[in-house]
């Protein structure tokens, strides 16, 4: 059985649901901070099953004593953090505790456990602002806010890990690129619980009538049409990515360290195109500054994890948008 932390949030449930589809059995433990339990239901309509789950937060070792303890884990996947960059520079005592803290506690107790196989959600964050595209792996590492900086010493701490007990541990540290999209049912997506900070999201919600216009950060980048370059990934394809990590530490105990993108480039512009499109709405949007932080471009050299996983994102654009729009569309996103 697989304990998947934070498995109610977007890219958990994703995971959960191709899980599912493969056979693996699996537990959800998620103190719904940034989801609901009504998402445990959608996910049984795709499924079949309702996920079994247990509520409770990760900084809570003996909680998760008691879990492993009592069910039968062999493997984590590790979700549970949270993730708004803007939120991390005014609250960061809140998101070390939370995901340096969490992730702690977890390893702690796996180690009591004596379960030492664990993926772990990176990001493409921790590259900071890259000299040179597409960024491998093995680029040089920054922080430029708290959340980043929790990630990075987050992955330090799982390569110390595997340096102490040389050959026990099974690592997996997968950078995401931008995840986007949603479940082609449109019963899970990306649910975010105030203004939305990402594109994807605050695009949908224009395009849905519930926001007036987006704003785009900035068309004066170096870039092709001068806005932002990002590296969008469907989130099934993401969530698929894990299965195959899952598979390879099976095979490998080692610390594996790779990229999750699709290694294509898009703009701001070029994705809120992609969107109309798909939605056949108007986005309407304006320039204004560009966000504090950002950088101009950061997109993946996937081969790696095609190398090693035999995994590559399949899902283009279009694909995210019109899953993104059946989502966002929906009874359930709008929370009726
Ligand atoms: N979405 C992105 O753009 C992105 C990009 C790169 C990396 N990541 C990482 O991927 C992971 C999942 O992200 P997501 O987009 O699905 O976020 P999400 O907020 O939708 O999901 C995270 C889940 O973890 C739960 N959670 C948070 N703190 C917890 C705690 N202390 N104990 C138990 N549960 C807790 C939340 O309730 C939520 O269900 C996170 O680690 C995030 O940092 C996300
Ligand atoms: O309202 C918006 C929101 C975003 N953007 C632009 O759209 C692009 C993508 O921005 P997102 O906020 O969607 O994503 P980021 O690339 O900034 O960051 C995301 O991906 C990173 C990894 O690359 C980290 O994981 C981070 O946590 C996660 O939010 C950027 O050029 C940004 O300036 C806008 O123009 N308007």
């Amino acid at each position: 059985m697989i304990l998947i932390t934070g498995g109610a949030g977007f890219i958990g449930s994703h995971t959960c649901v191709e899980l599912s589809a493969a056979g693996e059995p699996y537990l959800i433990y998620d103190n719904f901070s940034n989801s609901s339990p009504d998402v445990l239901e959608r996910m049984a309509r795709i499924t079949g099953q309702r996920p079994l789950h247990v509520e409770g937060d990760v900084r809570d070792r003996a909680a998760l004593e008691r879990v492993f303890a009592e069910y039968p884990i062999k493997e984590v996947i590790h979700f549970a953090a949270l993730k708004a960059v803007g939120e991390s520079v005014s609250q960061p005592l809140r998101y070390y505790e939370n995901n340096v803290g969490g992730t702690v506690a977890l390893l702690q107790a796996m180690q009591k456990a004596e379960v030492r196989s664990l993926v772990f959600s990176s990001s493409a964050t921790v590259y900071g602002d890259p000299a040179s595209l597409p960024i491998r792996e093995d680029f040089p590492l920054s922080a430029t806010n708290p959340y980043g900086r929790s990630k990075l010493w987050m992955e330090e701490m799982l390569a110390d890990l595997a340096h102490s007990e040389p050959g026990l541990w099974r690592l997996a540290r997968l950078r995401y690129f931008n995840p986007v999209g949603a479940h082609a049912s449109g019963l899970i997506g990306e649910d975010p619980r105030d203004i939305p900070n990402n594109l994807m999201p605050y695009a949908s919600q224009v395009a849905v009538g519930l926001r007036e216009r987006l704003s785009i950060y900035g068309d004066d980048y170096p870039t092709p049409d001068g806005t932002g370059v990002r590296d969008y990934i469907h989130v099934t394809d993401l969530a698929r990515g894990h299965l195959a990590a899952l598979r390879y530490l099976r095979r490998n105990p080692r610390l594996l360290t790779v990229n999750l993108g699709t290694g294509r480039p898009v703009s701001v512009l070029e994705m809120v195109r992609a969107f109309e499109r798909a939605s056949g709405k108007a986005v309407p949007y304006q320039i204004v500054a560009r966000r504090p932080g950002d950088v101009a471009q950061c997109w993946a050299d996937p081969s790696l994890a095609e190398q090693l996983l035999g995994w590559k994102a399949e899902l283009d654009v279009d694909r995210m948008c019109e899953d993104a729009w059946r989502w966002q569309s929906s009874a359930a996103a709008r929370g009726v």
